[in-house]
């Protein structure tokens, strides 16, 4: 038999893990009960996923569920500092496997990667020679992705670009280190067989896609002509962001925080920066924690929902210097610049969970004269600069809550992750229904998701009469809003 493929931090974790799995997936109703309903047909058979998306113990248990409804899994992790190293060695190891012989499912991805490494693990999860000798197949790859943030569909698309190309093309003087990291990885695929992304793109079958910033890429790809298979939307359920994006920062943010730095929230001055979803769960926490939250938000809806919330809406630019803690929940870049920083008080912490690095301008810190980085511990970096005050970087301004917390609890991410296991079954068993476009889930399963979890909680849901159903003229089992309802 071909060994199981896989790279991780430590098998020896596996048992620790396992153990994190167990306890979490109590706390995963959701998934839970897809395991019982489709365990049987499973109807993901012949599905091979590549998956991308951080490697906590909460997506260790949705790996297990796609393995649970027939899927064929490959795994990493779409942040360099997110994976949960116990995790990733529990998913390696399988339920039945063993340290000295794994049975679970190959993993790419450890906590603290390069963006070298970062990219060669994504490229992992593309390459199923391994599956394909074990099958006898000369040649496999996977036929659905379950992205999060989009950097594997990325790396899908421009492969295929380049090879069409027969050139992978140098890189621009703007581009940023990450994106020279993609070409790298590229042109060394490009040297090793030139059709290989033609041949994962012809085979993929579509994209569930986890969040708003992966989604923006994809309505924009899409929009340029250039989307190679269906996306669903996940992030766009009601049940993903208004739930995940929500209250899963209210709870991960502090947590993230508190692990960093152990600072006092209460009676300091918090800003944070944007006001959707992401935002509103962010200054709710950080309220709830006794400090002075101020907001800014270019939306004036958004704006407006912050003010009518009770928090001061201003410009960052004003304020700067009278702030504590700042977080940034845009999915924009150069937020947070140099000129902010060299504004800010001493020991301010600046603090970012949008999905990218790019929020707070990472870039031109790093070359700032005269600053000095002193990493107090992993993922908490003081930055002296030339001003003579110090400011805190969280997380090297990627997403602080998987990077010094673990990500939003279980849950919240049951929520989430029924609806990429939802929306998986549907491209993989309805492709019909799903041409190249990208797409929401109905809100019949929307609703099917809410209904999972409302036991864990001692929900008890009122039910319709056939009158009050007619007389709102919706179906008594619903769906009980038109498409266009904002939650
Ligand atoms: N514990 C977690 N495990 C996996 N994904 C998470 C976790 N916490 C947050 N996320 C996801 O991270 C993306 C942003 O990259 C979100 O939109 C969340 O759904």
């Amino acid at each position: 038999t071909t060994a199981l493929p896989y790279k991780v931090a430590d098998l020896s974790l596996a048992e620790a893990g396992r153990h994190q799995l167990r306890l979490a997936e109590h706390e995963m109703p959701g998934l839970m009960a897809l395991r019982a309903e489709f365990g049987a047909s499973k109807p993901l058979a012949g599905a091979r996923i590549a998956g991308s998306l951080h490697m906590t113990v909460q997506t260790a248990v949705l790996i297990e569920t796609l393995v649970a409804l027939g899927a064929q899994v490959r795994w990493a992790s779409c942040n360099i500092f997110s994976t949960q190293d116990e995790a990733a060695a529990a998913v390696v190891v399988g339920p039945g496997g063993t340290v000295e012989a794994p049975a679970g499912v190959p993993v790419y991805a450890w906590k603290g990667e390069s963006l070298e490494e970062y990219w060669w693990c994504t490229d992992r999860i593309f390459d199923w020679a391994a599956e394909a000798e074990a099958s006898g197949a000369d040649w496999i790859g996977p036929n659905l992705i379950l992205d999060d943030g989009g950097d594997a569909t990325l790396l899908v698309h421009r492969g295929r670009e380049f090879e069409a190309a027969g050139v992978v093309p140098e890189a621009t003087d703007d581009a940023s280190h990450e994106y020279r990291v993609v070409l790298d990885t590229l042109r060394g695929s490009l040297e090793l067989s030139p059709d290989r992304w033609t041949r994962v793109a012809a085979e993929l079958k579509g994209v569930t896609e986890e969040t708003t910033t992966g989604v923006h890429r994809l309505y924009e790809l899409h929009a340029q002509g250039g989307l190679l298979f269906p996306a669903i939307n996940v992030n766009d359920s009601v049940t993903k962001s208004k739930f995940d994006n929500k209250y899963g920062i209210r709870h991960s943010l502090p947590d993230g925080l508190n692990r960093a730095t152990d600072v006092l929230m209460g009676g300091k001055v918090a800003f944070v920066v944007g006001y959707g979803d992401v935002g509103k769960g962010a200054a709710e926490a950080l309220r709830g924690q006794g400090a002075r939250v101020i907001v800014s938000e270019v939306d004036p809806i958004c704006a407006l929902q912050a003010a009518m919330d009770g928090y001061q809406v201003a410009r960052l630019d004003d304020l700067v210097g009278e702030v504590d803690i700042f977080v940034t929940c845009t999915g924009n870049k150069d937020v947070v610049r140099v000129e902010h920083m060299l504004g800010m008080k001493h020991q301010a912490i600046v603090a970012n969970v949008g999905h990218f690095d790019n929020e707070i301008d990472m870039a031109g810190l790093e070359s700032l004269a005269g600053a000095e980085r002193v990493e107090i511990k992993p993922q908490v970096h003081e930055w002296r600069l030339p001003t003579g005050r110090s400011i805190l970087v969280l997380s090297e301004g990627r997403l602080m809550n998987l990077g010094n917390a673990t990500g939003h609890p279980s849950f919240v991410m049951s929520n989430s992750f029924t609806n990429q296991v939802l929306a998986q079954i549907e491209l993989w068993t309805r492709p019909e229904q799903y041409p190249v476009g990208v797409y929401v889930l109905p809100k019949r399963l929307d609703e099917k998701v809410a209904r999972l979890h409302l036991d864990a909680l001692g929900v008890a849901l009122t039910e319709l009469t056939p009158e009050q159903a007619a007389y709102i003229g919706v179906p008594v089992e619903g769906p009980y809003k038109v498409d266009h309802y904002r939650y």
